[in-house]
């Protein structure tokens, strides 16, 4: 429950306030409600399109935080009433995106217009209205490291200075324009630009957050079950839906790349810390990711089964991998960024936020909560005759 006396980081009292939360519904906006509802005394006014996610936040109403949340059914695209949210609101947070990479490059314009254009009226109306945002961008807007052009055999591929991402240092390096998969970090990265100029021209308090594979439950869908059966969600769910059916995990060329992963309630501690120390986040771009949790996409997939068949009981697979070229899984326009390392600096020296939990321990709450949710429906799905056409 909310504590009577909260302090920020340097010793001010907490005033309660209202935060128009614009993708609220979704993965991050769902943890975020959750822990804003637990923890604080801020009133939330939850807008998206859909609310599942957050449904055992919204009912009962006998619930102890009801009357701070509010969801509103809005697309952002098409409605007036957003600008009246986010002058009720204290602050605005704007996580509403498409962001799942099997639609950047098959989906290029919606991927445009959700990242960029739907975008542009929250940043106006918060900077006509005078009203804070922090804003979602992502760690793709780094795209590829400058060590991936050097020789595969080159020592300088070791030196960090060459693959550290750091958000005021690091270039943006994308793919050509037939490379559709850059759609979406080229939109944040303008989207990024554009919240940063209305900061230095007209005054905007901003702050803009890059994530870095955040990851936990509720993350995206299951395909067949609570999505469309042809979706291709982030590789989380796609991994959780080949354990889960019993099938290998497909590698995408090789499952060569590499990522860090964040327990997404790490990354909603270091979120709080933003939305409540105002004066220590205004005018900053925040990597949030756990550095310490690198793996290539082959290691998450073998570490995966292994914690699978912890949690569920069942023994792993013999064959647990497969290999799939990019074109077939994600078609034509495809590409990748090779490897994602967050510099902490800035993120430590602002908030004192460091992430706590390792990529082992996430997934065996993750997967306990995969297996505990959607194993049931598999089995039934699975068992059910097909509909003959
Ligand atoms: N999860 C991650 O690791 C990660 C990594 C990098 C960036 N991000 C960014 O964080 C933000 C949230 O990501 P997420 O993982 O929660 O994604 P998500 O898809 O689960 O959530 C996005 C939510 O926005 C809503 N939305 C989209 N368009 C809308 C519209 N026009 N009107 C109203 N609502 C709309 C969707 O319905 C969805 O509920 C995104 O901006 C994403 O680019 C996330
Ligand atoms: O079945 C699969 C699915 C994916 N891969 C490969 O895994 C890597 C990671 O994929 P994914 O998590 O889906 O997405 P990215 O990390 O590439 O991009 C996301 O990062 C942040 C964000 O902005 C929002 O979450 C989004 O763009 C990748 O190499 C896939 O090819 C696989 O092998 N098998």
């Amino acid at each position: 429950m909310a504590s009577a006396a909260r302090v920020d980081l340097d010793g001010n009292p907490i005033k309660a306030m209202t935060i128009c939360m614009i993708g609220a519904g979704g993965f991050i906006g769902s943890h975020l409600c959750e822990k804003l509802m637990a923890e604080t005394p801020h009133k939330v006014l939850a807008v998206d399109v859909y609310n599942d996610k957050i449904k055992h936040l919204l009912e009962p109403a006998s619930l102890p935080w009801a009357g701070r949340i509010q969801f509103h059914r809005i697309n952002i695209k098409n409605d007036s009433r957003l600008e009246g949210l986010i002058k009720m609101a204290d602050l605005t947070i704007n996580l509403a995106a498409i962001c799942t990479p099997a639609d950047y490059n098959t989906r290029p314009l919606d991927t445009i217009y959700s990242n960029f254009i739907d975008a542009l009226p929250v940043v106006k109306y918060c900077s006509e209205n005078n009203k804070r945002l922090i804003h979602f961008s992502t760690c793709e807007v780094y795209g590829k490291t400058i060590g991936s052009f050097l020789p595969k055999d080159s020592p300088m591929r070791q030196d960090p200075a060459y693959f550290i991402l750091k958000e005021d240092a690091s270039p943006c390096i994308f793919g050509s324009i037939e490379k559709q998969r850059w759609s979406y970090a080229c939109a944040k990265q303008l989207i990024e630009r554009l919240v940063y100029a209305e900061g230095a021209e007209n005054g905007l308090e901003f702050t803009i957050v890059r994530p870095f594979n955040w990851i936990g439950p509720r993350m995206d869908f299951i395909p067949g079950i609570d999505g469309p059966s042809e979706g291709v969600p982030r590789v989380l769910a796609c991994f959780s839906n080949n354990l889960l059916r019993g099938e290998p995990l497909k590698l995408v060329d090789g499952g060569q790349s590499q990522r860090t992963f964040v327990y997404i309630k790490d990354a909603i501690e270091a979120v709080l810390l933003m939305i409540e120390n105002p004066a220590r986040a205004n005018g900053h771009i925040f990597n949030v990711g756990n550095p310490n949790n690198e793996v290539t996409v082959r290691q998450l997939a073998e570490m995966m089964t292994e914690v699978y068949s912890k949690v569920s009981g069942e023994p792993a697979l013999e064959v647990p991998t497969i290999d799939i070229s990019s074109k077939e899984f994600y078609g034509e326009g495809y590409d990748d960024s090779d490897k994602r390392i967050p510099d902490m600096t800035i993120i430590n020296t602002q908030l004192g936020w460091n992430p706590k939990t390792s990529l082992w321990d996430l997934l065996e709450s993750t997967l306990t909560y995969q297996h505990r949710t959607y194993a049931e429906a598999i089995k039934q799905a699975i068992s059910k005759p097909v509909a003959s056409s």
